[in-house]
């Protein structure tokens, strides 16, 4: 395993909490050892400036410069570069020993439908300012080539499932959902977006609760769900699409709960997640073993109940696996960055539907 290094991975997920940074040491393939993990909340004048330039964003045909953005783009850039700082000092780890950083930039917009994706955050200004090399823009080529740009975690999942029983599916609940179903053969992984997770979830509870998301989902827990209202939110063809298929944070939004009280909106959106995930596990392959649970919304103990009943299958958190939760995703960038270096591929026909296993990320070396 002489091609074993440190990689940091970063992330700054759709619900526009803060950086979560995590230290691996990794060879990109088989060999994975989480080293150390730190969350660093962003303030809420932060989230409302990111909030603010991903709806400026969505309005856009095409990525291009603009004032807003530019500022939105250096306050992502700081705050991670603050982020891995932090993380190398508690690791007691020197920068030098350190090989890459995959830096996955905050989503603005995502639109694989008009040909782009966009993650703001500056590789150049990363690497220079750390004596790091930097791999970001990590969902580009992809969409270039025809695919959706996301999930990209499945081929970390399928690195960090590789001793466990098959078919196996993995859920990650962050402010969109995704699953990652690993078949039995070689090559067997299928991917994609299942619908909101905790996005509209949080999106309620901002505007009715004065709160940024339900915890432990206590809210919900007190609410009744609509079924009138539940079923119309499901009548939505895009949960019957086969994969591939990708997600904005918002695609979707609270019309038909609008006239809910507090906490049957709660519970009512709750559901919704719930029964996205079930329709989702429809379009795999095969039944999964083990419906395993990554990203915040495992944390939501409403989420999970009502998961077990609508999938018939009992949500696990990544935690089972050995694995912690929070830190998945940080992690699978630093991976990816890992095989990006290596130019082995982070996306594949039946995850993103790339024509075939493709490469990705732009590398920005240390000076
Ligand atoms: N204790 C908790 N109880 C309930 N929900 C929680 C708890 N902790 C986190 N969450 C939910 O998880 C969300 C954050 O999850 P995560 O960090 O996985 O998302 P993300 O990475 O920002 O999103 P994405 O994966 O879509 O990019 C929060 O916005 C919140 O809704
Ligand atoms: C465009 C974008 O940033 N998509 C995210 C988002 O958050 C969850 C879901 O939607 C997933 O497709 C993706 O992130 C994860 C990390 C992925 O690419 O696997």
């Amino acid at each position: 395993m002489s091609d074993v290094v440190l990689a940091v991975g970063l992330m700054s997920g759709t619900s526009l909490d803060g950086v979560d940074a995590a230290l691996i040491e990794t060879d990109g393939e088989a060999h994975v050892r989480p080293l150390a993990f730190r969350g660093e909340p962003y303030s809420e004048a932060a989230r409302a400036t990111l909030r603010a330039a991903t709806e400026l964003a969505l309005a856009f045909d095409s990525p291009r410069p603009n004032p807003e953005i530019l500022a939105a783009e250096d306050l992502v850039t700081r705050s991670h570069i603050l982020a891995v700082r932090k993380l190398l000092v508690d690791a007691q780890i020197s920068p030098a020993d350190v090989a890459v950083i995959g830096f996955h930039g905050q989503t603005i917009a995502h639109r694989p439908d008009r040909g782009w994706t966009w993650q703001i955050g500056d590789g150049p200004a990363m690497a220079a300012a750390l004596g790091i090399s930097v791999v970001n823009d990590l969902r580009s080529a992809d969409v270039a080539a025809g695919g959706q740009g996301a999930p990209l975690l499945p081929v970390y999942h399928r690195a960090l499932a590789a001793g466990e029983a098959k078919p196996l599916a993995i859920l990650n609940l962050g402010g969109v959902g995704n699953i990652t179903w690993i078949g039995e053969a070689e090559g067997d992984l299928i991917a994609f977006d299942t619908g909101p997770a905790n996005g509209l979830i949080d999106d309620w509870m901002e505007r009715h609760a004065g709160r940024p998301y339900d915890e432990n989902g206590a809210f919900a827990a007190t609410g009744r769900v609509d079924e009138a209202v539940l079923k119309g939110m499901l009548a939505n063809p895009w949960f019957d699409q086969p994969p591939p298929k990708s997600l904005d944070r918002s695609d979707f939004a609270l019309d038909a709960v609008a006239g809910l009280s507090p906490a049957d909106g709660a519970t009512t959106l709750t559901a919704f997640t719930a029964l996205t995930v079930e329709r989702g596990l429809r379009l795999l392959p095969s039944a999964p073993k083990r419906l395993i649970v990554a990203g915040g919304g495992r944390h939501n103990a409403t989420l999970m109940a009502m998961l077990g009943e609508a999938c018939g299958l009992r949500p696990e958190p990544i935690e089972a696996l050995g694995w912690n939760g929070d830190a998945t995703e940080a992690e699978g960038f630093a991976y990816m960055a890992v095989r990006s270096l290596k130019g082995r591929p982070i996306s594949f026909p039946g995850t993103t539907g790339a024509p075939e296993a493709l490469a990705g990320g732009v590398l920005h070396k240390a000076a």
